[in-house]
């Protein structure tokens, strides 16, 4: 199983290095633009194998692009990330051309490649990647709900005041600031409703906290997350690689599913060796329909601005 990672920086080689970890892939490609980068966080990164038992091989290269022939699947992180006060789709000028120049590269030289879009505004990201390198829409997956999930279960179990373990719920609708939407009513302590130890204005916080959560982040760290960005895609990786058929909120092409078309948002689906095996339909609420297709239109205005 051979993985390409493009763009070395935080996310990169964060993810990089918890594929390693879990030591499920033959081999990682580490690709940058920035000379000797790559090659660098390698060569670093190789250098922990024997203290954490991995015999997964990382390469790094300066965007030799041969070098990531043959690829099952690649994740894309290059670009810039946000600073403090800014919006993620404040990003699309510089990174939508990053990601357009990446996706054929890889695609020149790994065919049957399945991508994970990580490049900020993701979901919009995810469908330039759709509209330009004609593969089919189960192989192109954009991660951020997976994330957001994470951050979502993290809020959840500090109002709780129990164990992240204890909980579950799930973040569908765009990678956005606004465009979140944590399923409140469906989230879930040991499989009793959240709702019931938890007032509604408690829930609502969780809500507002999760949706605002790589903001959080940005403003403490003055560029975005890297940890818990390079664990979920590391997590989106070895579902594939390991066929594992597991569920995670992905952005997906709709056609049609949640009464959507022609865009790529955040809905569950299983991820398994065919990359988006399924879309997953979940019963929303009218109130939940009506954030979904609120979040839609925001990103469809976001896609707006690609010159395709
Ligand atoms: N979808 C998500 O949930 C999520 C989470 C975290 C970060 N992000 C996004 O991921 C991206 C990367 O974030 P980061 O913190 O790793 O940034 P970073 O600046 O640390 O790393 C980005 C790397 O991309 C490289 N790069 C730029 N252009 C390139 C090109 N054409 N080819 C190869 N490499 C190139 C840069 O040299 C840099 O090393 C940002 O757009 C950020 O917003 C998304
Ligand atoms: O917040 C960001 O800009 C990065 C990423 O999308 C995140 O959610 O951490």
């Amino acid at each position: 199983m051979k993985v390409t990672v493009v763009g070395a920086g935080a996310v990169g080689a964060s993810c990089a290095e918890y594929i390693a970890m879990k030591n499920f892939a033959s081999d990682v490609i580490l690709v940058d633009i920035k000379e000797g980068f790559a090659e660098g966080k390698a060569m670093d990164l190789m250098q922990t194998a024997s203290l954490n038992a991995f015999d997964t091989r990382i390469t790094g290269t300066t965007g030799d692009y041969s070098k990531t022939a043959g690829s099952d699947i690649a994740v894309i992180t290059s670009g810039i990330p946000r600073k403090p006060g800014m919006t993620r789709e404040e990003l699309i000028g510089i990174n939508a051309g990053i990601v357009k120049d990446v996706s054929s590269n890889l695609i020149k030289h790994s065919p049957d490649v399945t991508i994970i879009v990580v490049s900020n505004p993701m979901d919009t990201m995810t469908y330039l990647v759709h509209k330009t390198t004609g593969l089919p829409k189960n192989k192109i997956i954009g991660m951020g709900g997976a994330l957001d999930s994470a951050r979502f279960k993290y809020r959840l179990a500090e109002a709780l005041e129990c164990p992240i373990s204890d909980v579950d719920g799930m973040v569908i609708g765009g990678h956005s600031d606004t465009g979140m939407i944590p399923l409140t009513r469906l989230a879930t302590r040991n499989s009793v409703l959240a709702s019931e130890f938890l007032a509604e204005d408690r829930l609502e916080q969780v809500m507002e906290d999760t949706k605002v959560g790589g903001a959080t982040l940005t403003k403490l760290l003055g560029t975005s997350a890297w940890y818990a960005p390079g664990a979920a895609v590391s997590g989106l990786v070895q579902a594939i690689a390991c066929d594992q058929k597991k569920m995670f909120p992905c952005s997906a092409l709709l056609e049609g599913e949640y009464d959507l078309d022609d865009i790529c948002i955040g809905v569950p689906v299983i991820l398994g060796k065919d990359g988006i095996e399924k879309i997953v339909p979940v019963d929303l609420s009218d109130a939940e329909k009506a954030k979904l297709q609120e979040s839609a239109a925001a990103v469809k205005k976001t896609n707006g601005l690609l010159e395709l």
